[in-house]
This record gives structure tokens, sequence and C-alpha cells, in this order.
């Protein structure tokens, strides 16, 4: 099996991959962006990507939600890996933390350090890069005094060195990572063996949008068949000001009777409802 993530080498991604029990015997394969490597999902050149959702401290990334949403039709939501993340500030050898003019990092990370920034460095320009090893091989590669963000073990990987750990804004930071497959059967390739709760995700957006309680009405089809919504979180439509989509996650697979009926009843309700799919919830 190849299985895609965000790349290169080193990020919390590739971590949460290795760490998966989908990783035995695969084949990883990384990918610059979220979005190339859920496309690279969509279009089967991988049998499934992993690519981060949300984050405990800095909510949804934008980059996976817009994708899924607007620019992969095909493309389903087949399971989820959560990883705790701290971060690390490396720089190479002999950068002392005084001197550093600039940090780099994906924007997550640099969110989910805004507090250390402000106290520990105030000032200094941030740079985003497309993911937190990606910053650590700029870094390395640069002449000025630079830092990244990103995982200590992705220093080593590079020839940098640790200047601090642990520079998240709160403990128990966690990362949410979604596989990202392909049309296909149903769940598959990852429901074999699957025991254990179930959570199904959807986008939907509506006709009605500009209807007071418009939305009390979608989310109720899942309220009076007592389905828990575990999450929400609404994008822009790319419309204009004012029309969003709504992105669930929730208790159930879409199979279930209870689940099927919220679905019929939330399409009722909508211009589009889409079923990213159902996979076993991560514990
Ligand atoms: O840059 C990485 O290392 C990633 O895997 C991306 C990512 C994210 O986008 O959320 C993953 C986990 C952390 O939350 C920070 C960055």
């Amino acid at each position: 099996m190849r299985l895609g993530f965000l790349g290169p080498q080193g990020t919390f991604t590739h971590a949460a991959l290795l760490a998966s029990r989908h990783a035995e015997g695969a084949q990883a394969v990384p990918f610059a962006t979220e979005r190339e490597t859920i496309l690279a999902a969509e279009s089967g050149a991988v049998d499934a990507a992993l690519v981060p959702i949300e984050n405990a401290l800095e909510g949804g990334v934008n980059a996976t939600l817009d994708t899924l949403a607007l620019d992969a039709p095909q493309a389903r939501i087949v399971g989820e890996e959560l990883l705790a993340i701290s971060h690390a500030l490396i720089a190479r050898p002999g950068v002392a933390e005084a001197a550093i003019e600039v940090v780099v990092s994906h924007p997550q990370a640099l969110g989910q350090c805004r507090r250390f920034l402000a106290d520990v460095l105030p000032g200094r320009r941030a740079v985003a890069a497309t993911a937190t090893a990606e910053a650590v091989r700029t870094v390395a590669a640069a002449t000025e005094p630079w830092a990244a963000i990103g995982p200590a073990a992705a220093a080593a990987l590079h020839g940098c060195v640790v200047l601090r750990e642990g520079i998240e804004d709160e403990h128990g930071n966690v990362t949410r990572f979604i596989w990202v497959a392909g049309p296909g059967p149903p769940e598959a390739p990852f429901a074999a063996g699957a025991g254990g709760a179930w959570k199904t995700s959807l986008v939907f957006h509506g006709a009605g949008d500009t209807t007071p309680g418009w939305l009390v009405g979608c989310l109720g089809a899942f309220a009076s068949r007592g389905i828990n919504l575990v999450r929400i979180e609404s994008r822009p439509l790319k419309r204009g000001l004012g029309h969003y989509q709504f992105l669930v996650d929730f208790e159930g697979r879409a199979q279930d009777p209870d689940v099927a009926g919220a679905i019929a009843a939330l399409a009722a309700h909508c211009e589009q409802v889409r079923v990213l799919g159902s996979y076993p919830a991560a514990a």
C-alpha cells in the first residue's frame, strides 16, 4: 500500500503516519502541501493519504477543509489519527536565541506558539512554510540567523540543534489528522478489522441560508434523532460575504438508520449535502 502524507520527511504528519496501525508494510510518499496530498489521494496516485485537519489550540487547518469541501469532490475520509504535539525552537548550530531574526514554520505551528513568540522573541518576522520540517530545511540552508518551529526530531535530519522544547502555548496540545482516499467501496481501504465507535463527516450549504433559523433547522435533523455532533466549522463558500459551508462531524455511521434519516432530513433543507465519509473514531 502507498500512503501519502504532508511532507517532507520529519513533519508531524509523518510522525502520525508512522505511529498509525496502517503504516505497517506501507510505503510512505511525501507531498508538499495539504492540497497536493489530498488531490493525490483523490486521483488514486496513492491508496490513502494523511493530512492535518484540526488542532486543539489553533483550530481548523483551512487548506485541508477547503480542498476537501471545494476542490476534491471525489475524496473520502476513511480514517483519523490523533497525535500529541510539542514544538521545539530549532536553529543551525552556533545561532544563539538572542540573535534570531526570523522564525519560519507552518502557520498552524506559528499559531500554536503565538504567546511564546510574543513573550520570548518579540518583533521577529514570522515566515510561513508549507510544513514544519520544510521550515527546518529552510533554516538549515539559510545564511542568516533564522529559526524554525517544529518537531525536535526534525532538527537532526538537517544538522540543526534544538534551542528550546515545549514552546507551545498550552500543554496537552493535540492535532487530529484524517486519512483521505479516492472513490471506492464505502469505508475501504481501512474498514477491515475496525471495532469500536464510528464517526461520520459531511459538508453542507443551503438554499435558505438567509432565512432566520435555517441553521437550527439543519442541526435539528441530528438533535431530534439523538445524534451527537462533535464538531462544526464554517468556511466561506467563496461566493461572497455571508455565504458559508458547514463541515460537521458526528457520532455514528452513514449506514445507521438514524444517521441515514438525519442526512435525508438535512438534504431537504440544503442546496447540497455531501457525506465525506464514515470511519473508525480515534481513541
Ligand atoms: O508541519 C507539519 O509538521 C505538519 O504536519 C502540519 C501541522 C498542521 O498543519 O497542523 C501538523 C501538526 C501541527 O499542528 C503543526 C503543523
